[in-house]
């Protein structure tokens, strides 16, 4: 949306002021009043967005806590698009937070007790049968680029919630990626929860029933894709917190059918390679040159894990089973190591170490060998948290790895703030300042030891996912190739501060990232035509040009009542 573009609206009356895709409040100029049957329902003045920014923001400022914030902020995204988002990105930095993490896994812990107004598509077991009449009712006529769907079973941190995230990370799309918010839906797959509190609280709106897995489930998320894939079949397909039995599995399931991503799995994978790549850079050494702890082998471990083997293959020439010797992933068991047999999830086979390797000899099958023993086994360069376990990387473990390793590349990367596993100050200070640091959620610089600030990148997979959706679509690509992903992965890393001054931040601030990610969004799509999967009919040299026009922005258009425009 640009400000000279003119809209014809067929909505009236009380209809346009409470479509938050098209109300303007009190910017409604004299004539659209008029046109639309409102001049009665506003008061006199007509406000420029500017003020109506003001406005908001004096508001904002009477909330105390963060959470009233986010609970102020949904409010607004139910009442006015372009506000919600004009004012966001005026204030990005320091909203970010509020909308998305830490602030949003409080708002969906709480969901139920602060529900006001639903948002988005329910899609819940037991109406399964009207699944598809449910899905019509909220897409028909709407031209859809983009379905972000969340089960709600791993939200951030924070475990099994029930109902929840979608909805801010679709809002992410926009406010980064610049995704126009008509064309996107969030969509919840409510299959019950096995959260306890949630179960035994009569104010729960979710389905309060036991989380439905095996056959049922896989028909019920199976109904839903082809869904997405008979009506919406260039669409981009975004699945958000699923559990980890059922991420990587979905993931591959739809992976050849339908342009399908796992944020969890992909879109952190990606940004963390970027911060990876970065710090080689500051380090002057190659990826596949690093040893590598990954704490918490689930859905994020693991999809770093094969992201940074990939590219190590991919861009470091090196032999698959090689690169899979680079990485010692440890989870609740200690190491994963051939005896842990059955305790060994699936799908973790490239990882498991054996036991008879050299450096793990000296502890034996039966000892569980834990993050400081293979610290000290093993001497790795890098360590990366996404295990949920808040301190577990302990003074001594953070010490232990400096010993062997000029500048310790850690990446505590759980979220919320609370959960990370070494507060990134604590880090820096145990290692005189020479830890190349990045975390999940936003933190305040780290002092170094001559007294300067240390930006602390916030390694997290809003600071990507926009971008790689974004090329995607642009490109029309009916798969999101491991390669695209690569591509858009090595330009976030060529925008990082460290690699002008190495003592700068190891990924471009949260602040620049629309910018930043239209330049992923345009390393994709320049791929998927190089890779020949671009489907639309204009050429390569066009990305850049079609990017910024597609590009959605929080503006007031003219509108023009018309019975027969849009709604
Ligand atoms: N920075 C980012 O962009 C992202 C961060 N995350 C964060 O990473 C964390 C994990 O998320 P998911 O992989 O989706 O969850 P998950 O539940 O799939 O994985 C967590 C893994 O950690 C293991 N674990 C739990 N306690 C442990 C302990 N004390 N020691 C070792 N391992 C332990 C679990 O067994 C599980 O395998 C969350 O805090 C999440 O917010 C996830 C995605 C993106
Ligand atoms: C950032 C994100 O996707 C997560 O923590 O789950
Ligand atoms: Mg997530």
């Amino acid at each position: 949306m640009n400000s000279n573009q003119t809209f014809r609206v067929a909505l009236r009356d009380e209809g346009i002021i409470t479509s938050p895709r098209w109300n303007k409040g009190t910017a409604f100029t004299d004539e659209e009043r008029r046109q639309f049957g409102i001049t009665g329902r506003l008061p006199f003045r007509v406000n420029s967005l500017e003020d109506q920014c003001a406005r908001v923001y004096d508001q904002l400022k009477t909330h105390e806590s963060d959470l009233r914030k986010n609970a102020f902020m949904q409010s607004l995204k139910a009442q006015n698009w372009v506000l919600y988002y004009a004012f966001l990105s005026k204030h990005l930095k320091e909203l970010m937070p509020i909308i998305y993490t830490p602030t949003e896994a409080d708002a969906i812990a709480q969901y139920s007790h602060l529900f006001r107004r639903s948002e988005g598509l329910f899609l819940t077991l037991p109406h399964q049968d009207s699944m598809e009449e449910d899905f019509l009712h909220h897409v028909k006529g709407r031209d859809i680029h983009l379905v972000v769907c969340s089960d709600a079973e791993a939200i951030l941190g924070i475990g099994d919630q029930g109902v929840g995230i979608s909805t801010a990370k679709a809002a992410v799309y926009t406010l980064i990626g610049g995704i126009d918010p008509a064309k996107t839906i969030s969509v919840t797959l409510d299959v019950g929860t096995n959260n306890e509190d949630l179960l035994k609280d009569p104010l729960y709106v979710g389905w309060p029933h036991e989380r439905v897995r095996g056959e049922v489930y896989d028909k019920f998320i199976d109904k839903f894709v082809q869904l997405v894939r008979k009506y919406l079949p260039h669409s981009l397909l975004h699945f958000e917190d699923f559990g980890v039995t059922n991420a990587q599995r979905i993931l591959e399931l739809y992976h050849d059918q339908h342009a399908v991503f796992n944020d969890d799995v992909q879109g952190t994978g990606a940004v963390t390679l970027a911060a990876l790549m970065t710090a080689v850079g500051v380090t002057k050494t190659r990826l596949a040159d690093q040893r590598i702890i990954v704490f918490g082998a689930g859905s994020a471990g693991l999809g770093i894990t094969r992201q940074l083997r990939d590219a190590m293959v991919k861009t470091d020439n090196v032999k698959r089973e090689d690169a899979n010797k680079r990485f010692w992933l440890i989870d609740r068991f200690g190491l994963l190591k051939q005896s842990l047999g059955d305790k060994l999830r699936k799908g973790l086979d490239d990882f498991v170490r054996a036991d008879d390797e050299e450096e793990l000899k000296a502890f034996g099958k039966e000892k569980e060998v834990t993050l400081l023993d293979v610290v000290k086994a093993v001497k790795p360069t890098v360590l990366i948290g996404c295990s949920t376990a808040p301190g577990t990387f302990t003074e001594e473990v953070i010490k232990e790895m400096a010993k062997h390793c000029e500048r310790p590349i850690i990446l505590p990367l759980s979220n919320p703030s609370r959960l990370v596993e070494v507060h990134p100050h604590k880090a820096n200070e145990w290692t005189n300042g020479k830890a190349l640091l990045a975390t999940g959620s936003p933190f305040p610089p780290a002092k170094m030891p001559n007294g300067k600030d240390y930006n602390i990148a916030e390694c997290n997979n809003a600071l990507i996912y926009p971008g790689l959706g974004f090329g995607a679509m642009l490109s029309q690509s009916r798969i999101l190739t491991d390669t695209m992903i690569i591509a858009g992965a090595r330009r976030l890393a060529a925008l990082a501060p460290a690699l002008k001054d190495p003592d700068e931040a190891l990924l471009p601030d949260f602040g620049d990232s629309p910018a930043v990610n239209l330049e992923v969004a345009v390393a994709v799509a320049e791929q998927a035509f190089d890779e020949g999967n671009a489907g639309v009919p204009w050429g390569k040299e066009e990305v850049r040009k079609r990017a910024e026009e597609m590009r959605w922005h929080p503006i007031y258009g003219t509108y023009v009542y018309d019975p027969h425009g849009e709604v």
